[in-house]
């Protein structure tokens, strides 16, 4: 997490360069999206995604990159609707966007071209489907989470996070053109895992949404409410992660490592139930351990998925 302060716009002399750009693209988040996104690709091929070696790195390339400049597309859009509010935020104050290094009109254009780009190579290298996935996530993320919900209301992540769910519906089109119920389930459990990811945060930093006015649970319901909502979710979570073995699409090696990682999961969302619940007041290191720990839940339970359907499926 970076944690900045708030200054004055950078002067206008200043000139942005390449790392300026790549940093619109919130390319820390993006390398998660991305992790589900290639192991779907694995998930559905089960195996090498080709017939020959050339092939299959042909596509995971394709995959990649058109990926990350979709997904970077929408995080550059995010920064310019949000340059507001991202001034105000310790955390965001030194964003491109708000400092005024690039402009808005530079940054609408780089995000438009990554976005162009991206939906017509995984049209025209990978599938069509596989492009309107992509394109699927970003209008939510940028249209239906930042634009609309992400000021008017607390459900704000729950249904905009479903924008982060598509990763893995790219990876799994590119290689099928087609989608089925265990991709469906792909989708269904990062969309529960998402506010146990998130509100953790979010009660880190709850003085910082309340004071731009954004209505993040913490905020607008409080530390215990949202504790209970982020112990639901956890549960949500878990017991849909393990929901594919019953319908045969995965098998041991992923039932029993679903089973490890969702049980730390509800652990640490427990501990922090009780933490709350008894009056503790959120502070990092009580909250940081969910936070820290729901990435690599997500990102450990994607790669058994991955492992269980290439070797044992
Ligand atoms: C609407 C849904 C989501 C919201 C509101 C959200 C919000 C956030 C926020 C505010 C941060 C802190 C970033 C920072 O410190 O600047 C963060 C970090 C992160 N998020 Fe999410 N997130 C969401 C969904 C996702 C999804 C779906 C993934 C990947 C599958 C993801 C992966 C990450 C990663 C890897 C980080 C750590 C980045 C870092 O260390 O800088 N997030 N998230
Ligand atoms: C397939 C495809 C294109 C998917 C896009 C999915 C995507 C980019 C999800 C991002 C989730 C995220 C970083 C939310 C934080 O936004 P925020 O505005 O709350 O965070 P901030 O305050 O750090 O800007």
């Amino acid at each position: 997490m970076t944690v900045g302060t708030a200054t004055s716009p950078t002067p206008p002399t200043a000139k942005a360069t390449w790392r300026d750009y790549l940093s619109l693209t919130k390319p820390k988040v993006i390398s998660l999206l991305l992790w589900t996104t290639l192991t779907a690709v694995f998930m559905a091929a089960q195996g090498w995604p080709g017939e020959t070696f050339v092939q299959g790195l042909w596509l995971l390339t394709v995959v990649s990159l058109a990926g990350y400049a979709s997904a970077g597309s929408a995080g550059v859009f995010n920064m310019i609707i949000d340059r507001d509010i991202d001034l105000k935020m310790a955390r965001t104050a030194q964003r491109p966007t708000t400092s005024g290094l690039i402009s808005t009109r530079s940054a609408f254009i780089f995000g438009l071209a990554l976005q162009v780009l991206s939906f017509a190579a995984l049209w025209v290298w990978t599938t069509p489907l596989a492009a309107w996935m992509s394109l699927a996530g970003f209008f939510t993320y940028v249209v239906v989470y930042t634009m609309w919900l992400k000021r008017t209301t607390w459900h704000n992540i729950v249904i905009g996070g479903a924008a982060g769910c598509f990763p893995p519906l790219v990876g799994w089109a590119a290689v099928t053109g087609d989608l089925n119920l265990f991709a469906g389930f792909l989708f269904a459990i990062i969309f529960f895992w998402t506010p146990v990811h998130f509100w953790a945060l979010a009660m880190m930093i709850q003085d910082e949404y309340k004071e731009v006015g954004i209505p993040m649970l913490p905020v607008v319901h409080g530390d215990r409410m949202t504790a209970a909502q982020i112990g639901l979710y956890a549960i949500y979570t878990v017991v849909l992660s393990v929901m594919p073995v019953y319908f045969g699409a995965v098998s041991w090696l992923y039932f029993f490592s679903a089973l490890a990682l969702g049980g730390w999961l509800l652990w640490l969302s427990w501990k922090l139930y009780r933490y709350v619940m008894s009056g503790g007041h959120p502070n990092k290191k009580e909250m940081l351990p969910l936070y820290l720990y729901s990435m690599l839940y997500l990102a450990l339970l994607f790669l058994a998925g991955a492992a269980d359907r290439v070797l044992l499926t």
